[in-house]
């Protein structure tokens, strides 16, 4: 779905949809009233860019765990520099899908995927596609956070170590990461502490600061502040909204709020299935489909 306006008129539209609503004495249910408050705050709208061209371009995928068939002929344009997030009840297929995007799921035995994934024109699937760089240029964080049982340095430096780059390049790209991770401050006095010692919020920045080392374009966040306090979530999604400028992001969330403050784009999974994707105020504010209509009011989760 294309977009149909500037975010500006997004803002009137559910400012006049909130308007008539009362008019016509409609109750504002609870789940409406916060999505529309999320909505208002507009950080993922200052960031929308209408014409951002594709990242990532998949089509026609379906996905099979053995003969078990998860995904269903999803088609879904990844935007450059924009967050897409992918919403839906559990089980609906999103992990996998995002697995796909860098190939995480071929460490499943007997799993395949049919149709395309394209990455800047290039097919992901190719057999000449290096799966270790391609994993570098999408990098991927988890719903734990899964340091290394080593040192805040060293887990930040892993990357860059493997890619053979001098010390002081090392150093200096380990620092950089840490300060785009919004964690330096924190850590900076104690680079050689393991990182089991931070708290579960410092270290699903570390882990993000380990996959910004290697200078990715695309994030893969799965579910990244699930098992994160409100506060540590908060900060996860006030990154989201910087990182955005220099990356390509693609977030699963069950939280449709978070989809609401952090991405401009969303698609909806059900049962394997993309029902409907577009931008995240019109999914929310003007379903096209009765499933996500139902889904975005809360009818089931
Ligand atoms: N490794 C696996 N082997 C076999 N089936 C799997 C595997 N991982 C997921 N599935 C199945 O694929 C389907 C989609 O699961 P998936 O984890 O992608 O959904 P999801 O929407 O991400 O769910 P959740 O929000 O609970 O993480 C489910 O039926 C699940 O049981």
């Amino acid at each position: 779905m294309e977009s149909k306006g500037h975010p500006g008129l997004q803002y009137m539209r559910v400012e006049a949809e909130l308007e008539s609503r009362k008019a016509e004495g409609k109750p504002e249910d609870q789940i409406g009233a916060s999505l529309h408050l999320a909505l208002r705050k507009g950080t993922p709208q200052q960031h929308l860019r209408l014409n951002a061209p594709c990242k990532i371009e998949v089509k026609h995928a379906n996905f099979y765990y053995g003969s078990q068939q998860a995904l269903f002929d999803i088609s879904l344009p990844i935007r450059e520099r924009q967050v897409t997030a992918l919403i839906g009840p559990s089980g609906s297929g999103k992990s996998t899908f995002l697995r796909t995007l860098n190939r995480m799921n071929d460490l499943i035995p007997q799993s395949r995927l049919e149709g395309e994934a394209m990455m800047d024109g290039e097919n992901i699937y190719a057999k000449k596609t290096d799966v270790v760089l391609l994993r570098q240029k999408i990098g991927m964080m988890f719903q734990r956070p899964n340091p290394f049982p080593k040192s805040i340095f060293e887990n930040v430096a892993y990357g860059l170590r493997v890619q053979g780059h001098a010390k002081k390049v090392i150093e200096e790209q380990v620092e950089r990461s840490l300060r785009d991770a919004a964690l330096w401050d924190e850590v900076k006095d104690r680079l050689k502490s393991s990182a089991l010692s931070l708290s579960g919020g410092q270290q699903q920045r570390l882990c993000l600061a380990r996959a910004l080392a290697v200078k990715p374009e695309v994030l893969l966040m799965d579910e990244p502040a699930s098992a994160l306090d409100p506060i540590a979530t908060l900060k996860i999604e006030e990154l989201i909204n910087e990182l955005v400028e220099y990356y390509t992001i693609v977030i699963v969330t069950h939280n449709m709020q978070q989809a609401a403050r952090i991405a401009q784009f969303t698609g909806f999974f059900l049962s394997g299935r993309l029902i409907e994707h577009g931008q995240t105020a019109d999914l929310f504010q003007h379903p096209t489909q009765p499933e996500t209509e139902s889904y975005v009011s809360g009818r089931f989760s």
